[in-house]
């Protein structure tokens, strides 16, 4: 058994728009339901929703059948962390709070197998379907997407050479904290964040990479993806079934 391309690495390689849905909801059985709504990609959360491996381990079983790439975020750029989640299965990582080049460098090199990296080795964890997918090791190096997550104003500051590490295959812009870091938390929409966003597109696509981010309204995500986004995620599973359960109990009550 050989190991297969990882579709979402080649998609945003080729700038082909990627859809996406963030799952917060921890739920393996959410997971199955929105995997085969024709996303291409849907972001499993462990920094900030109470997912552990075991359960992400779950979620990327009960989705592998649907539409959708999985990326699972760490809860920290941290190589232990990292690597139980590829020895998992998850192909395709987001790693947050990346402040300037060198964390960006140590977030590839923790996803990466010596010589090149520092991740540890096994031959027979999930990720190489038990030692049957026989070139795993010679192969995932290629095949694992890194994407880094800038989210303040210091890595905006850094978001030249942070996109320049080889290996990291996509920036993505986190508009909550980068609210925040710029003094207006809680409204991503506040003008001048709005503007750090859309030259941050221009400067990811200057340095040859792709970029990312998630919104939260319709509007933004249109407008995200008409200044350039290449992986934009359009709403959360969390948010859909509160808004879809508030609106129910509100039509009766
Ligand atoms: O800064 C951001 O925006 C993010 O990192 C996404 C958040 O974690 C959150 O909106 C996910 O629910």
């Amino acid at each position: 058994m050989d190991l297969g391309k990882n579709a979402f690495k080649a998609a945003i390689g080729a700038r082909r728009l990627q859809i996406g849905l963030w799952c917060s909801l921890c739920s393996s059985v959410a997971t199955e339901v929105v995997s085969d709504c024709g996303y291409d990609w849907m972001l499993l959360d462990t920094e900030h929703a109470p997912n552990e491996v075991p359960g992400i381990l779950d979620q990327l079983r009960s989705m592998s059948p649907g539409t959708a790439t999985p990326i699972v975020r760490p809860a920290w750029n941290d190589a232990v962390l990292i690597k139980r989640l590829l020895d998992i299965g998850a192909q395709t990582l987001l790693i947050p709070f990346v402040q300037n080049a060198a964390e960006a460098e140590r977030a590839v090199a923790s996803c990466r197998y010596p010589p090149s990296g520092i991740r540890g080795i096994t031959g027979s964890a999930r990720a190489s379907r038990y030692g049957r997918v026989t070139n795993y090791l010679q192969e995932a190096n290629e095949q694992i997407c890194v994407l880094v997550q800038v989210e303040t104003l210091v890595a905006l500051s850094e978001i030249d050479e942070i996109a320049a590490v080889d290996g990291v295959d996509g920036v993505f812009i986190g508009p909550s904290d980068l609210s925040a870091s710029v003094g207006h938390i809680g409204n991503p929409q506040h003008p001048d964040v709005q503007h750090l966003i859309k030259t941050a597109v221009e400067r990811i696509a200057s340095a040859g990479k792709a970029a990312g981010i998630l919104a939260s309204v319709d509007a933004d995500a249109r407008r995200y993806i008409d200044w350039g986004y290449n992986f934009v995620a359009v709403g959360s599973d969390l948010h859909l079934l509160s808004k879809g359960a508030d609106n129910l109990a509100r039509s009766f009550k």
